[in-house]
């Protein structure tokens, strides 16, 4: 399976310890699929980077790009992306380094939002003009997960209205899916007032951070974890996993490539280089024929 996700991906696929990812997914089948939970981020991971060599916009940038926001206001929300965007994905800092900054960045983007008086009733027709696209294959992604009754949590760092709604959109928000993300929070009238919660950025995920809600209680049986990330501060996203068993760690390196192989070799089981699909399908296939089999 693993030289399956090898020889059918367009991308370059690295594995970390081939014969340890094999264990890791045995031990994974055996357990069954109701011990699972896959663990997500969205933008440029559920979601594609680049499409026909233009980038494609994270949830933050549906609205940045969209007729709701002034010119001015685009133009600076252009500025905080042109500054502090390099300096999330720079390799030399340290993640303590990157932290005050990345608080810096999205409270003035959502500061900025707020003051635009975005409609909530408006949503649905920015994310349908905008080119968001999930990741080639993602019907079936989403589709085994919904088929098993694996939960898949999409912890983000996006805005939740946005990235809900896209995969509302493309019909894929089965009753398996969560999504932990900064919702907005609208006003009596509709419109934008705030963001409800603590600030989630790309440095504070953790599965943790659900501890006593209603959803902890649904997953604290499932021990085994598939995680999907894109950046290297989504490998705490699987942090308060009560009694982890298995971890498989995926990772998108879709950005400054050369620069940040080593690192992400160093902390994903597998790492997709430059990949637009969803590869990880294969893995999920043979969970589900093995329970089939088995069931
Ligand atoms: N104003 C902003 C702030 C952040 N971003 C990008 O969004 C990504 C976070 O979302 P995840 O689903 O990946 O957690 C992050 O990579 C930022 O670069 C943005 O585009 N605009």
């Amino acid at each position: 399976c693993l030289q399956q996700i090898a020889e059918m991906s367009k991308a370059t696929v690295h594995m970390k310890d081939p014969e340890h990812l094999e264990q890791i997914l045995e031990s994974i089948k055996d357990s069954g699929p109701n011990t699972l939970q896959v663990i997500s981020d969205f933008d440029m991971t559920l979601t594609r980077f680049a499409y026909n060599g233009k980038r494609c916009p994270t949830s933050h940038n549906v609205l940045d790009n969209s007729k709701l926001i002034s010119k001015t206001c685009q133009a600076e929300m252009k500025n905080l992306l042109n500054t502090y965007y390099p300096i999330e994905i720079d390799s030399t800092r340290s993640i303590e380094e990157k932290l005050p900054l990345m608080v810096e960045w999205w409270t003035k983007v959502h500061n900025l939002l707020i003051e635009q008086k975005i409609r909530k009733d408006q949503l649905t027709a920015v994310v349908k003009e905008s080119n968001v696209i999930l990741r080639e294959g993602y019907q079936l992604f989403f589709h085994h997960l919904h088929e098993l009754d694996i939960p898949l949590l999409i912890f983000s760092a996006g805005v939740g209205d946005v990235l809900e709604e896209v995969i509302r959109q493309a019909g894929v928000l089965h009753p398996n899916v969560k999504v932990f993300s900064n919702y907005m929070d609208f006003d009596e009238s509709g419109v934008l007032q705030d963001f409800k919660g603590e600030l989630i950025h790309v440095y504070n995920k953790r599965e943790g951070a659900l501890l006593n809600t209603q959803h902890f209680q649904e997953i604290q049986s499932r021990h085994n974890v598939m995680l999907l990330g894109d950046s290297l501060g989504d490998l705490t996203m699987a942090d308060g996993v009560q009694d982890l068993q298995n971890i498989l760690k995926i990772g998108y390196l879709n950005d400054k490539v050369e620069e940040r192989k080593q690192s992400y070799l160093d902390s994903y089981d597998i790492v997709l280089e430059r990949d637009e699909s969803m590869d990880v399908n294969s893995l999920l296939r043979e969970i589900r024929n093995y329970h089939d089999c088995l069931y």
